[in-house]
């Protein structure tokens, strides 16, 4: 996997996207290696948390530009289905994703940390879909994901102009959760991991899927799956043990 790096840490696994010249650029390379970094990290037990972040200067400058060149309008469709599938898997994994955005994150790439279920932001940090600047559009989720994440006229704003946005206004508007000095990035992200990490796995894919679905669908629908998900959390041990320990500490 040249394009993306891994690193296990259990609880936690890394993947770092590995293009830094290209500002780690999307091209057909990336999009299957990191299908295949998050698939080890999916099916391995020990990993409970994952982040995926940039090598270098950027988190993530979008879809490989240089591919554009070649590709006409069945290409085209077909580049930006594979990029839309791979970030919907990654919305729809069972374990819990951070982007650690470490730098410009950018068409495609900010509809990858989009697809993440958290973002935290290096303050220096740019953010934006200039897909427009091309006289494209944003093609791998990024015009759904972003009314959903910010509502309406900002997303026409942000996807009309094409504007880089920094992270601190980002982060007002609800586009990442927080936003860090670069120098303490890794920590912060690390923290905020592991605080997952030590919670119910199979609590944190129920919430994962009533949140993902729950956008999408009437809301009694989602209410019912909600009342439902509890016969099975209520049936897990981590369940059993977290309310133990509620009455232990009475006791004590
Ligand atoms: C990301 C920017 C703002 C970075 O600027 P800077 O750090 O100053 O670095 P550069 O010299 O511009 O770039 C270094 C190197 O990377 C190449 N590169 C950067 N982005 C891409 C890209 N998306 N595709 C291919 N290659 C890219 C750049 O050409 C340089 O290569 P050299 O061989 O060294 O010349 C700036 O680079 C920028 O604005 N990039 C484009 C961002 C963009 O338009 N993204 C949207 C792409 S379309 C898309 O994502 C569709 C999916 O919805």
């Amino acid at each position: 996997m040249d394009t993306v790096q891994l690193k296990k840490e259990p609880p936690l696994g890394w993947i770092y996207l590995n293009r830094p010249d290209k500002r780690n650029a999307i091209n057909d390379q990336l999009i299957k290696d990191l299908r295949q970094a998050v698939d080890d990290l999916v099916l391995d037990d020990q990993i409970k948390v994952i982040v995926i972040t940039g090598n270098g200067k950027a988190f993530c400058a979008g879809a490989d530009i240089t591919q554009f060149k070649s590709l006409n309008g069945l290409t085209a469709w077909e580049f930006a289905r594979k990029g839309r599938e791979l970030m919907d898997y990654i919305e729809n994994i069972p374990k819990p994703t951070i982007a650690m955005i470490n730098g410009y994150a950018l068409g495609g790439g900010l509809e990858l940390a989009m697809a993440c279920d958290i973002r935290i932001a290096a303050e220096e940090s740019q953010l934006g879909l200039p897909e427009i600047t091309l006289g494209i559009y944003p093609g791998f989720g990024g015009t759904q994901r972003l009314i959903r994440l910010i509502g309406k006229g900002k997303a026409m704003e942000m996807m009309m102009t094409g504007d880089m946005i920094p992270a601190k206004e980002a982060e007002r508007i609800g586009l990442v959760n927080k936003v860090v000095p670069l120098v303490d990035l890794e920590k912060e992200t690390r923290s905020l991991a592991m605080k997952i990490a030590d919670k119910s796995p199979v609590a944190l894919r129920i919430i994962k899927l009533l949140v993902n679905q729950g956008l999408d669908i009437p809301i009694l629908a989602g209410l019912n799956m909600e009342s439902l998900g509890w016969g099975v959390v209520f049936s897990s041990e981590e369940a059993k043990r977290g309310i133990d320990a509620f009455f232990e500490r009475k006791k004590s």
